[in-house]
């Protein structure tokens, strides 16, 4: 059974104005940018019988491609990416990123299953409302910057415009203006082969950026940098973020590029999901021991707030001592409790949440905090 739910009408048939282009279809407000449900993605021979088979579903990947000959890249999984986040796809080398992002957009065709962006039925559409999603409603930023080498930096940022009829004046102008915006001024006439790596990449960036998509795919986009030009375009992201407040979904496998750039990180393992959860509650709370893995070297306290660290007040600590917002990292709240000398006050909207003391924040600092989600709980004796 290849099961394609209806999470959304298809709102436009692919009626061209004399431009060639698909007029852009009314989004729904308040729909998340990307809802997936129930997708699949099987490669092998017959895959479509894979999904909907209760005696395959069970099987592990690696017992299924012995038995079947297919592998299940993304298998059954079920997110929303909600607007304006960066929303990190994290897992090791072939648990299924690639794929799973490349379906959203359909540049993978799912096998089963349903994709929604912005409440629009992602399956449901024909080719050329297709074309209209992939050039102008997202742009993918790739590893391999995917550059054209005898196209001078300006006209590559200006392709994406140029595939979509806009002429050359207004199409540059506006190159132009997102060569600027990501730091290379100066470079306008040099051809990618004259650029670093990490320039190369501002290149890719600002091509997708040209485009004004609602959603910029990322595809490990920095892991062929050196780390400190890699760190550099990871500010880059953060900075047009907070600027732009674009949605993005980004892959990467470096778990210190999901913490520094995810509103939410989806773990994933044999293309399936293990976890997704904001940066915190991924390390203060692995879901099972690959992710407990991945997180094992994460200094906590950068990462864990003191909503997590703290223990219930009494009543003579409700009212005196220095406020902490209950957004406060570990490591800046140690600095407050070291400096008054005294434990300090969690507070929100003027209300005492709890309490954070040496003891607690050390407990986080030593990762025997027992992984507490509950505010107040109480933690390990140390
Ligand atoms: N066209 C294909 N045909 C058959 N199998 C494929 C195909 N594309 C991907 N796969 C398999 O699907 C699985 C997931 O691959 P995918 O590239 O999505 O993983 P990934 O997490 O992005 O890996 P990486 O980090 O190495 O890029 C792997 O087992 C891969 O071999």
């Amino acid at each position: 059974m290849t099961t394609t739910k209806n999470t959304g009408a298809t709102k436009n048939t692919g009626a061209t104005k004399n431009t060639g282009a698909t007029e852009p279809t009314a989004a729904d407000p308040a729909a998340p940018a990307f809802a997936v449900r129930d997708l699949w993605k099987v490669f092998g021979p017959k895959a479509d019988r894979i999904p909907g088979n209760p005696e395959y579903r069970i099987l592990s990947t690696a017992e299924l491609r012995e038995k079947t000959g297919c592998t299940a890249a993304v298998r059954d999984v079920d997110f929303d990416v909600q607007r304006g986040e960066v929303f990190v796809v994290m897992g090791l080398s072939g648990s299924g990123k690639s794929t799973l992002v490349r379906t959203l957009t359909r540049l993978i065709e799912p096998t089963s299953g349903s994709i929604a962006m912005d409440g629009e039925d992602v399956l449901g559409m024909d080719k050329n409302r297709l074309r209209e999603l992939r050039r102008r409603q997202t742009a993918m930023v790739f590893q391999n910057f995917g550059l054209l080498p005898h196209r001078s930096v300006l006209d590559n940022v200006a392709y994406g415009l140029e595939i979509q009829g806009v002429g050359k004046a207004e199409r540059r102008a506006k190159a132009q203006e997102i060569v600027e915006k990501v730091g290379l001024a100066g470079m306008e006439e040099r051809r990618p082969g004259q650029l670093s790596g990490g320039q190369q990449q501002r290149v890719g960036l600002a091509r997708a950026l040209a485009v004004d998509p609602e959603v910029l795919l990322f595809d490990e986009p920095f892991s062929a940098l050196d780390p400190l030009i890699r760190r550099d375009m990871q500010e880059e992201v953060i900075r047009l973020h907070r600027e732009e407040g674009r949605t993005m979904v980004f892959i990467t496998h470096d778990l210190s590029e999901a913490l520094r750039l995810g509103d939410r990180i989806m773990l994933m393992r044999d293309g399936a999901i293990v976890q997704l959860g904001t940066p915190e509650e991924i390390v203060a709370n692995p879901a099972d021991d690959y992710v407990r893995d991945f997180v094992r070297d994460v200094p906590r306290e950068q990462v864990i707030s003191v909503r997590r660290a703290m223990r219930p007040a009494d009543a003579a600590e409700s009212a005196t001592g220095t406020e902490l917002a209950p957004d406060t990292l570990v490591v800046d709240a140690i600095e407050a409790v070291a400096n008054s000398g005294e434990p300090c006050r969690v507070v929100e909207d003027g209300r005492t949440l709890g309490i954070v003391d040496h003891e607690r924040l050390l407990a986080v600092v030593a990762g025997i905090d027992g992984g507490s989600d509950t505010e107040g709980k109480e933690v390990a004796a140390i």
